[in-house]
């Protein structure tokens, strides 16, 4: 199978799973990126059995209006039934770095609001140790240079991500070279460093379910 057919196989897996939780007053939380984009197809199949969608970036929620999927602002929701999205590495904790898209900030706050957060992945996300993917780290930008020097004092090598401004006006460094043997202490520490909006590791925050696409079929690991 080719890497796109397992992220089709992840996002209808994900639909079928969702689907019973759903009833006509839910609202979905939706990731971005490449295997979020084939789940919001699959997620405009069913769309007479939710209400609408929060989206975790402008790019997912033009995707989803395209598709008659009505988009909510987050503050005008009281709750997400779910959050389901895709991730650049998962660990076997389903700890997760997110942000190759750079849409990482909005995906952890869709995904701290939700009850179920489901995180759909082609088999090449699955990792032993977190870091072999550059950990994206979203940042003010006045204060690029100071950020990127912090960086360095806790191992990494940033790199400023050109031509990348966030939907919220801000710009990238992608650390590269960390191997991350404690996400959760590693994430505390990169979220300490005054400039950074947040970064990539969703570790203190994990997904509940991973769904992820391998050569023989989906297999569900939970953490
Ligand atoms: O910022 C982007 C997101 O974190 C994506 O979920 C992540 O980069 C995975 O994207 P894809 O499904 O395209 O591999």
């Amino acid at each position: 199978m080719t890497q796109d057919e397992l992220k089709k196989a992840v996002a209808k897996a994900a639909v079928d799973y969702i689907q019973p939780k759903l009833d006509n007053d839910s609202i979905v939380g939706v990731g971005t990126g490449s295997t979020a984009n084939f789940f919001i197809d699959y997620l405009a199949e069913i769309k007479g059995s939710f209400d609408g969608a929060v989206a975790s970036s402008e790019a997912s929620a033009e995707r989803l209006k395209a598709h008659g999927i009505p988009v909510y602002d987050l503050n005008s929701t009281d709750a997400l039934v779910v959050y389901v999205d895709g991730a650049d590495e998962t660990n076997p904790a389903l700890e997760l770095i997110k942000g190759g898209g750079a849409a990482l900030t909005r995906e952890k706050i869709v995904a701290a609001v939700a009850e179920e957060f489901i995180c759909i992945a082609d088999g090449s996300k699955w990792v032993e140790t977190l870091g072999n993917f550059p950990l994206p780290v979203e940042v003010i930008p006045m204060a690029r240079s100071h950020v990127a020097r912090e960086l360095v004092k806790l191992g990494g090598d940033p790199v400023y991500r050109e031509n990348c401004i966030t939907d919220n006006g801000n710009v990238i460094l992608d650390v590269h070279n960390m191997a991350i043997t404690n996400p959760v202490e590693m994430e505390t520490a990169i979220n300490q460093i005054v400039g950074v909006v947040t970064n990539g590791l969703f570790a203190c925050r994990p997904a509940d379910v991973l769904l992820i696409g391998r050569e023989d079929g989906v297999e569900t690991v939970r953490a």
